[in-house]
């Protein structure tokens, strides 16, 4: 099963290996004609009802890989106004290829010759709200024929997340619009891509999934897919994009210090960093972009949970750990800070030891290298496909996810699994596990657990393989904050 969302990151990651946008719809259209093949026989008559968006393109490519059928490819709209490049191309292949096209803008000039298959290929998964004239008599027009009914990806009018009409928010089934009852196709077939919908499963058709060659490597791995929709909202104010609490600090200043300017770096903006008082001043001189607040004292310790919870409290998430140190006082902190939080927190360094044993109503994002993980009761193994499945169970047994560091990182929350091949070994210097962890806990902010581990830990290794090319083995923590913003570009 895929959502809309994922599928079109995966189809991002697709292309960022090489795999681009034009070569899945040629492999969807020939998917498309290969079905027509097997409901009718050559000379069969076929109507292609095409929108203007890439679902549309689908069909037109289809109707290349019908030769020998009496095909009519309609195009709901005028020809400039078909949505993308690449399915423009594929309308203009029809023209050059004879094939022929017809293009109706008005409902009311809509009209099917009586054909043995129709091709629905008006909206897939960029539909948005009800569906609107021509569509809407074109899809009563197609129920009401006797042909076959053959959908491309998801009968048009249904959202392929939910199964229900397009634009009920509710995805109930129930009506939507002013007043109108949703109109959708009711498809015989339907040809959906790469893998099952959700929506699709309580239909009452006979669903195809057609490989249409994403690598499995798409999903697998990490892309600049994952970071869709993670860009900000024109119209957001400050604090709508994340404000996150760091702690930590006391035996080292610099890793609570790069942790808060990575998250800054990475998209929040409201940074906070609890620190004990002794290095308050220390750790605010690294930079006067962070809200420092002072705990009595010159280590953390347990003293201090009521006043951190209570920091906590305004902030979206909190980053746990860089800097803590190893002291009775500290781990006592985490505890207890933990036991009592729950709220979303990324765990670092020191403070991932306590995870496995602490009850905690809280969500937590534990980011260790595989030391660590042996160190929290995690296994680790040399073969890659074997480590991501003990990441796996291990964050199914501790309830959390897992960010687990190393040459290729494994994600997990106990049910997906996630690889992230970027980074590389000139990043073995101290300080980038704090900026991964800044950069964490900033997109922990703005969307799930699992997807803000998988696109830091994307993005921290992208900073680092930026500052790489200019620096070599040279680089230092800072030079991964310096590219950050670059990284986390969804563009
Ligand atoms: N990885 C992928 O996601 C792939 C997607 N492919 C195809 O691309 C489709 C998605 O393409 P698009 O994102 O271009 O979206 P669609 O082709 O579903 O439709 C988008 C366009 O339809 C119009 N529209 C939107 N809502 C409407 C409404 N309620 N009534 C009437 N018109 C409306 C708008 O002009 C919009 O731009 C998929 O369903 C699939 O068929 C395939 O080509 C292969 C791979
Ligand atoms: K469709």
């Amino acid at each position: 099963m895929i959502t809309s969302e994922r599928m079109a990151a995966v189809d991002a990651n697709a292309a960022a290996l090489g795999v681009p946008r034009k070569q899945l719809m040629e492999s969807s259209g020939n998917a498309v004609a290969r079905e027509v093949r097997a409901l009718a026989d050559p000379g069969a008559s076929v109507e292609l009802l095409c929108g203007r968006g890439n679902n549309g393109g689908d069909a037109f490519v289809a109707a290349r890989f019908l030769s020998g059928y009496d095909v009519t490819v309609r195009l709901l709209g005028r020809p400039e106004s078909i949505r993308t490049e690449i399915a423009r191309e594929n309308w203009a292949a029809l023209g050059a290829a004879e094939i022929p096209t017809e293009s109706v803008t008005d409902a009311a000039d809509l009209a099917l010759d009586d054909p043995d298959v129709i091709v629905d290929a008006m909206l897939g998964t960029g539909v948005a709200g009800a569906l609107r004239e021509p569509e809407r008599t074109a899809a009563r027009l197609a129920n009401e024929s006797d042909a076959a009914v053959v959908a491309v990806d998801v009968p048009s009018g249904i959202d392929a997340d939910t199964g229900g009409p397009t634009g009920s928010s509710a995805g109930s089934g129930e009506p939507t619009g002013s007043g109108g009852s949703a109109v959708r196709v009711e498809a015989d077939r339907v040809v959906t891509f790469h893998d099952e919908k959700p929506g699709l499963a309580a239909l009452d058709a006979d669903v195809t999934v057609a490989d249409i060659g994403i690598p499995a490597a798409a999903e697998r791995f990490t892309g600049p897919g994952d970071l869709l929709g993670l860009g900000r909202d024109p119209d957001s104010h400050k604090g709508e994009n994340g404000e996150v609490l760091v702690i930590g600090g006391g035996p080292y200043t610099g890793a609570p210090a790069l942790s808060a300017r990575s998250a800054l770096r990475a998209g929040a903006d409201l940074v906070r960093v609890a620190c004990p008082e002794a290095v308050a001043e220390t750790v605010q001189g690294y930079s006067a972009d962070l809200i420092v607040r002072g705990l009595s004292g010159d280590r953390i310790g347990p003293e201090h949970v009521d006043r951190a919870l209570e920091l906590a409290a305004g902030n979206d998430v909190v980053v746990l750990g860089p800097g803590l140190g190893d002291g009775d006082g500290a781990t006592e902190f985490a505890r207890e800070f933990l036991s009592r939080y729950a709220g979303r927190a990324v765990v670092d360094a020191d403070a991932l030891r306590v995870v496995p044993e602490v009850d905690t109503d809280a969500e937590l994002i534990c980011t260790p290298h595989q030391g660590e993980l042996v160190g929290m009761g995690g296994e680790t193994a040399d073969d890659p496909e074997e480590r991501a499945a003990l990441v796996r169970s291990f964050a199914d047994e501790v309830g959390h996810t897992l960010l687990v560091k190393g040459a290729v990182d494994a994600v997990s929350d106990g049910d997906a699994v996630r690889l992230n091949r970027t980074g590389n070994p000139g990043m073995t210097v101290g300080g980038t596990g704090d900026v991964l962890a800044g950069a964490v806990g900033a997109l922990a902010a703005v969307t799930d657990a699992f997807h803000a581990a998988a696109a830091g830990a994307y993005v921290n290794g992208l900073a680092g393989d930026a500052a790489a090319a200019e620096l070599g083995n040279g680089l230092v923590a800072t030079d991964l904050i310096d590219r950050l913003p670059e990284a986390t570009r969804d563009e």
